[in-house]
């Protein structure tokens, strides 16, 4: 069990901290993901858990014991960088076993440990190349591997899929999730991709500005965000999230909506329909501004009610539409997101 109560970091007297106030416990066998745009505080806070990083306030507790003052080798952790730090005149065993060799471990153990891992990782054939011999995917999975041998139940990792290419990164998501779930190891993983964070994380704490926005599992933070930032980071295209209803009433745009004033309304793109599916469907008046088909579905760029901001929707299949002009769209009240003018979540109470 990791626990951070109330961490706090601040890297200079004169600055404001860059960590508020987090307060988070990470199971055992837990796959922990924290996400949050650049600069919003992640790898200060893994860092701070690795104790590459001092902590100013708070408590980090690992197993009950306070780890704030220890120094990163009593804490049991093993941390992969984004970088793979491995070394080039090294070959892939000698890579995967250096920690257990100046650690000391017999060598039986090491040579055991080592075939594991190569097993798991599935690169035996590679063992005696080198890193420069390797691509980056390979190079990956030798840090990997070398973090597992290591032996620690918590495996630090900091956007570690990020030097790859589109594809390796999406089947590594899925061997570094089995990986993990075969070992039953704690993992708690850094990256700013959303995608990455659904389907990896067993949980997932976004940040911005360090401070937690919302934790959660990945259904909890896209069906029930509690707040407008948590809303638009997930999900692809982003939740409109659109203000001043009271207006599109009275200039008739939204031709059946009773909206609360106070509130903005989201709309996920993909709740929106060109045709009218029950009667008391919000029906909302755009701007189609452009359309761009895209083979499953159609996304439409427009207007409401003549503001600036672009609202985006998308159809499924090819939307029988002429942009230009004014089109009718049409969304369930049940897929529509309530939230007060500072941006948290109301409850979703039928209108
Ligand atoms: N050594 C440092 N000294 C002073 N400020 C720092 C230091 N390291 C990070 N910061 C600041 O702390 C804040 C959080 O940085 P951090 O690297 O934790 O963010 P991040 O969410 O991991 O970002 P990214 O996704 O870009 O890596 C940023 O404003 C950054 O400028």
């Amino acid at each position: 069990m990791i626990e951070l109560q109330h961490i706090k970091k601040r890297y200079t007297e004169q600055d404001e901290a860059v960590i508020k106030d987090v307060t988070v416990s990470i199971t055992p066998g837990e796959f922990f993901v924290m996400v949050g745009p650049s600069g919003s505080g992640k790898s200060t806070i893994l860092r701070m858990i690795a104790g590459l990083e001092s902590i100013t306030g708070g408590e980090l507790l690992i197993d009950g014991e306070r780890m704030n003052d220890l120094p990163p080798k009593s804490r049991h952790l093993s941390m992969v960088f984004q970088n793979y730090a491995l070394y080039p005149n090294m070959t892939v065993s000698e890579n995967i076993v250096f920690g257990l060799k100046s650690r000391k471990v017999d060598r039986a153990t090491q040579f055991q440990r080592l075939s594991d891992a190569l097993t798991m990782v599935d690169l035996t054939d590679f063992s005696s190349r080198y890193p420069r011999e390797l691509s980056g995917g390979q190079r990956q999975r030798v840090a990997l591997a070398r973090s597992i041998v290591s032996g620690a139940d918590i495996i630090l990792m900091d956007e570690p899929l990020s030097n790859l290419d589109a594809q390796l990164r999406e089947s590594m998501r899925y061997e570094i999730k089995a990986l993990q779930r075969k070992l039953g190891i704690t993992v708690i993983y850094v990256t700013h991709d959303q995608t990455e964070a659904m389907t990896m994380g067993d949980r997932v704490m976004i940040l911005n500005d360090g401070i937690v926005q919302q934790i959660g599992t990945p259904i909890q933070l896209y069906q029930v965000p509690e707040n407008t930032f948590v809303a638009k980071f997930f999900g692809t295209p982003k939740m409109n999230v659109i203000p001043g209803v009271t207006d599109w009433q009275n200039h008739g745009v939204a031709i059946n909506t009773p909206f609360d004033p106070d509130a903005l309304v989201g709309i996920r793109p993909q709740a929106a329909h060109i045709n009218q599916e029950n009667k008391d469907d919000l029906a909302i008046s755009l701007w189609l501004a452009s359309m761009t088909y895209i083979g499953s579905d159609t996304l439409l760029f427009g207007t409401i009610n003549n503001r600036d901001e672009t609202v985006q929707f998308k159809i499924k299949g090819m939307a029988n539409l002429s942009s230009q002009q004014y089109v009718t769209i049409y969304v369930s009240r049940e897929d529509l997101y309530y939230f007060d003018l500072a941006g948290q979540a109301l409850a979703t109470v039928g209108v």
